[in-house]
């Protein structure tokens, strides 16, 4: 199934992108299994025939449960998935996984027309359980690339993907791929609804990855995802650590517990190798913490010379740039490049590259080194396109629809427009709303410093109103631009999106670059739960296309939007707003 072949909504798709033949376990089988590793299960009836219930399948949201499925019921912000338990009845759950709060729930709403298994940590015990029904274990494969750190990981995992599908295509076998974007198993494929799904979907996943003969998957690991326990059961062959800049602090509270959530993953338990990039203090932290086989990796203009892996000899290259892995035991060098404009893409590159190496070394991915060599040498699997990750939609002027939504994302993605820039740049930048409030001033302020022309637009307001959100983003650029000495910068604030991209082409002449900053790949806004669609792609396209400015060669197509040919902005002179 490819996700533009289904109209099924997300839930629906999860029902269906399912292993086939799993043999599941009996509810007794799982109670035995929790009670081992601890969990204390206590179910509800008692009795025989609910021991012999056959559980073949596991889901966390009833709308996503199937026949025979164990309903796993966890208490949220928001609800108490046992108060759903008859959603999951009407779709055939065979029995519930919940704690004391959803079995009352359950046992209030239907009484005891379903086995209930009760534990204290639910969520914890999401993970074995599911393993134990879909057959998974430490061995059982794929082997798994999971990546980490603030930004990077949909890159890179891209990245994973396409080396790792150069490799193991000649010895016909396929890869899959879990991430922000979407996840594919082979050849199909549906979108996500998170970045790392629940650890019970994650673990239908490595079943299906078994039968459609996937023998590595990339997958990305969200701090949220290690905090909520969402890997549980799971084993990494290899995993890497990008970086750790300020992010998602509305759920960690602070760097230092960001950073624990993140140093979880790299625990021997959980990981046989891990490949951490140390070009900063949190990198070499976490190379101290992680308990496995360590390879440090160091990616910066002056690499520290004390890293496993260097990067070194980074020359442009097209649009993107050409580096060389040198290994400082081994000697060994090896050449590379990546077509993704942005230094931070070498580095997104050179740990794919060296996590594959080390699995060679430590788990045996079954191709040998010589060919690993040769396919960075020689295959180019970094040149790649990622959905709204530096993705080029305009040559002249250049325009770039990126994802960075953080202030080190922001200044990566400028540093680049800047290099590459004879002319302006041109920056539409908005924030999402409810989470992370102390970002927007900084990322304000981060626009006025490095782009000459800033448009403070919408991203996904969900329930926060979209002007009080624009308004953290002035108090930073009006603060830094009284302050600094900033020059002739320019600040708009121009919503809605759609009119603010139309506003930086408006502006733009064939030597500026234009960065649509923030939403990337994503194609709706969420206003309060209304979903309004707009893909930054297509609008910056459609709207270089209208100027007459040319587009990149994959660019979307578009039609001519006849409201978007009638409407007129005023220019601030002809009285339209500025802030
Ligand atoms: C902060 C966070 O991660 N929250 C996740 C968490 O929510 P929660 O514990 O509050 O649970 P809840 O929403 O009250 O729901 C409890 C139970 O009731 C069920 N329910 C709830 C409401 C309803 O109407 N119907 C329903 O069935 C849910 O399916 C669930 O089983 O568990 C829910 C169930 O899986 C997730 O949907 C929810 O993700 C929310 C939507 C979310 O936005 N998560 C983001 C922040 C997230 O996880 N992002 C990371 C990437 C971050 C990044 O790097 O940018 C990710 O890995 O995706
Ligand atoms: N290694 C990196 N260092 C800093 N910034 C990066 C790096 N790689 C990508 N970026 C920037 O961060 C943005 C998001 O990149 P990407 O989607 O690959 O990361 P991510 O970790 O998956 O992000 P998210 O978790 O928010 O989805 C990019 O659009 C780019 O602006």
């Amino acid at each position: 199934m490819s996700a533009a072949e289904t109209t099924l909504s997300v839930a629906a798709q999860d029902r269906v992108f399912r292993p086939r033949g799993v043999v599941g376990a009996s509810v007794e089988e799982l109670v035995a299994e929790l009670t081992a590793t601890g969990f204390e299960p206590l179910v509800t009836p008692v009795g025989r025939d609910v021991g012999e219930v056959r559980l073949t399948g596991a889901a966390m949201d009833p709308k996503a449960v199937g026949p025979g499925d164990l309903f796993v019921a966890v208490a949220g912000s928001r609800a108490h998935g046992a108060d759903f338990v008859m959603t999951a009845l009407d779709a055939g759950a065979a029995a519930i996984l919940t704690d004391v709060a959803g079995s009352e729930r359950v046992r209030d709403r239907v009484g005891y027309r379903i086995p209930v298994i009760e534990v204290r940590r639910v969520r914890e015990a999401a993970g074995p359980s599911a393993a134990l029904i879909y057959g998974n274990s430490a061995s059982s494969g794929p082997a798994l690339f999971g990546v980490t750190g603030t930004n990077g990981k949909t890159t890179t995992t891209y990245f994973l993907r396409s080396l790792l599908d150069e490799l193991l295509r000649p010895h016909q076998r396929a890869t899959g791929l879990i991430g922000t974007i979407e996840i594919a198993s082979g050849e199909d494929r549906i979108p996500s609804k998170m970045t790392t799904p629940e650890a019970v979907q994650l673990h239908s996943l490595m079943a299906l990855f078994r039968e459609a003969g996937v023998a590595a998957a990339a997958m990305e690991v969200s701090s949220h995802a290690i905090s909520y326990q969402r890997t549980s059961g799971l084993f990494y062959a290899v995993a890497g650590f990008t970086n750790l800049t300020q992010d998602h602090l509305d759920l960690h509270g602070s760097m230092e517990e960001y950073f624990a959530a993140k140093a979880a993953l790299f625990a021997r338990r959980r990981t046989r190798s891990s490949v951490v990039i140390v070009d900063d203090p949190w990198g070499w932290r976490m190379a101290e913490t992680a308990t496995g086989h360590v390879v440090t990796l160091a990616t910066a203009e002056t690499p520290d010379p004390a890293a496993d892996w260097a990067v070194t000899e980074v020359r442009p290259h097209l649009l993107g740039s050409a580096f060389t892995l040198y290994n400082r035991h081994t000697r060994e060098s090896i050449r590379s490049r990546t077509g993704l404009p942005g230094r931070f893409n070498v580095a997104n590159a050179a740990l794919a590259a060296v996590m594959v190496l080390t699995a060679d070394e430590s788990t045996g991915l079954g191709v040998s080194r010589r060919e690993i060599v040769a396919a960075l040498e020689q295959a180019d699997p970094f040149t790649i396109s990622v959905p709204g990750r530096m993705q080029v939609i305009g040559t002249a002027p250049a325009a770039i629809v990126d994802f960075a939504h953080n202030p080190d994302a922001m200044i990566r993605t400028l540093e680049a427009a800047a290099s590459t820039s004879e002319g302006k740049t041109i920056l539409v930048i908005g924030a999402a709303g409810e989470r992370d409030s102390a970002k927007r001033p900084l990322m304000g302020a981060i626009a006025v410093r490095m782009a000459d022309h800033v448009i403070i637009s919408d991203d996904d307001p969900h329930g926060e109103d979209p002007a009080q959100i624009r308004a953290g983003l002035l108090e930073g650029a009006r603060e830094a631009l009284q302050n600094e000495d900033l020059g002739s910068t320019a600040l708009e604030e121009i919503s809605p999106r759609r009119e603010a991209i139309l506003r930086a082409v408006e502006v733009a002449r064939p030597e500026d670059t234009i960065i649509l900053a923030g939403r990337g790949h994503e194609v709706h806004q969420d206003f309060a739960g209304t979903r309004h669609p707009i893909d930054d792609r297509v609008e910056l396209a459609r709207a270089l296309r209208l100027r007459g400015f040319p587009t990149a060669a994959d660019a979307p197509d578009t039609e001519p939007d006849p409201d978007l040919a009638m409407t007129t902005r005023l220019s601030p002179a002809e009285g339209g707003d500025t802030a």
